[in-house]
């Protein structure tokens, strides 16, 4: 089988990029983002194009789409029994990358060097799904994530949970007091907060966190630690300083799967479902909002606010001067939307919000209860 694996960046450059096939099993290429690297990684995804077997499309140089989603989204192959592509953020050794194979166990996972390309990758049918970190238990929400779901119009179909223990790393022989800073995902320097001020550290943030483990080992940095994982630490030959580094042991990252078509939403599991919308402003609108769940004794497992960017600013009618943020609501509730009572909530709440969209309905991921 022919195969090209590297970072995806615009799909769009994809298409027009040069292609570089081995007929090996694929190795990501890794690119520092942040870092300008001499070797240019770029070879593209398009392999996955000629992985289809399509007749039609090899002998035509036609692009070949697979096939649509269908309610079997939690298989391991598409339809022509090729293995599943799923688009992570980050480069070999990221928590995306487990948490893609947590989701899809046989899935051939595929870096991206940014969120927006992990979603275009979809988009452009480069790659089946993208896995994409939305939460954290310590560290709260991704909001970038929250604001890419709304931008582009892929739709959830699963969630994963990820038990993140992170470690710091460093090269051979460089012991803990010859570190004066520490190189890692932001979300990762928040999570060891406590820990990182006890060691007195200075913190850098960079793409991930195995993109700092790979910095700190191609540069030999003796001054330098990372906070990755301990498979980063196989892949790019460091060394455990400390484990389990983080503020709390129960350390969880819940990352949504996102594809081009929906589910269908089953009843037998429990399912989840989330949505944004936006309301009026006024006193008790969101108090309202709520309420329709509530009705319904649906329980909600997550509320986030995010500024309406195309109109951040709206005078208030009231003519005091006073100016109000536009705000959407992403709520994520415990029912699937074939349950009469999620349908009827949303038929309620689209009686005043002034904006609604059902991001999907999914299988609860109950690994981590
Ligand atoms: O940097 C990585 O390794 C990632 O996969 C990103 C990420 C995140 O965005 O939250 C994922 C899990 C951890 O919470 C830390 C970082």
């Amino acid at each position: 089988m022919a195969t090209a694996t590297s970072i995806v960046r615009s799909p769009a450059a994809l298409l027009s990029a040069k292609v570089t096939v081995s007929d090996h099993k694929p190795t990501p290429t890794v690119q520092f983002s942040r870092f300008p690297s001499k070797r240019s990684c770029f070879t593209a995804l398009l392999s996955s194009l000629h992985d289809n077997n399509n007749d039609d499309d090899n002998n035509n140089n036609v692009i070949s789409h697979p096939k649509p989603l269908s309610s079997s989204q939690l298989f391991n192959s598409v339809s022509n029994g090729s293995r599943l592509r799923v688009a992570y953020q980050g480069v070999r050794g990221a928590y995306s990358e487990a948490a893609a194979e947590k989701a899809y166990p046989n899935c051939e996972a595929v870096p991206c060097d940014q969120f927006d390309s992990a979603f275009q990758a979809v988009e452009k049918w480069l790659v089946d799904r993208a896995v994409l970190p939305i939460e954290n238990s310590l560290g709260g929400s991704i909001h970038r994530n929250y604001d890419l779901l709304l931008r582009h119009s892929l739709h959830i179909v699963g969630e994963v949970k990820l038990a993140v223990q992170h470690c710091l790393l460093a090269n051979h022989g460089v012991q803990l007091e010859d570190l004066s800073r520490v190189l890692s995902h932001p979300q990762a320097l928040a999570q060891c907060e406590n820990t990182l001020t006890k060691i007195g550290l200075s913190r850098e943030a960079v793409d991930d966190t195995a993109l700092a483990a790979k910095h700190v080992a191609l540069h030999k940095l003796k001054d330098t630690g990372a906070v990755a994982s301990s498979s980063a630490a196989k892949i790019y030959g460091l060394n455990i300083l400390a484990q389990d580094i983080q503020d709390d042991c129960d350390n969880v990252t819940r990352f949504l799967i996102l594809a081009r078509e929906p589910i269908i939403p089953g009843i037998q599991n429990p399912f989840k479902t989330s949505i944004v919308f936006s309301l009026e402003e006024g006193p008790g609108v969101l108090f309202k909002a709520l309420a329709v769940f509530a009705l319904r004794q649906i329980n909600l497992t997550k509320i986030e606010s995010r500024p309406l960017r195309n109109q951040p600013l709206r005078a208030a009618d009231d003519n005091n001067g006073s100016k109000y943020f536009d705000y959407l609501f992403y709520v994520d509730f415990e029912a699937s939307m074939a349950e009469e009572r999620a349908q009827n909530a949303l038929r309620h709440l689209k009686e005043f919000a002034t904006f609604l969209r059902v991001l999907g309905s999914y299988p609860v991921d109950t690994t981590m209860m």
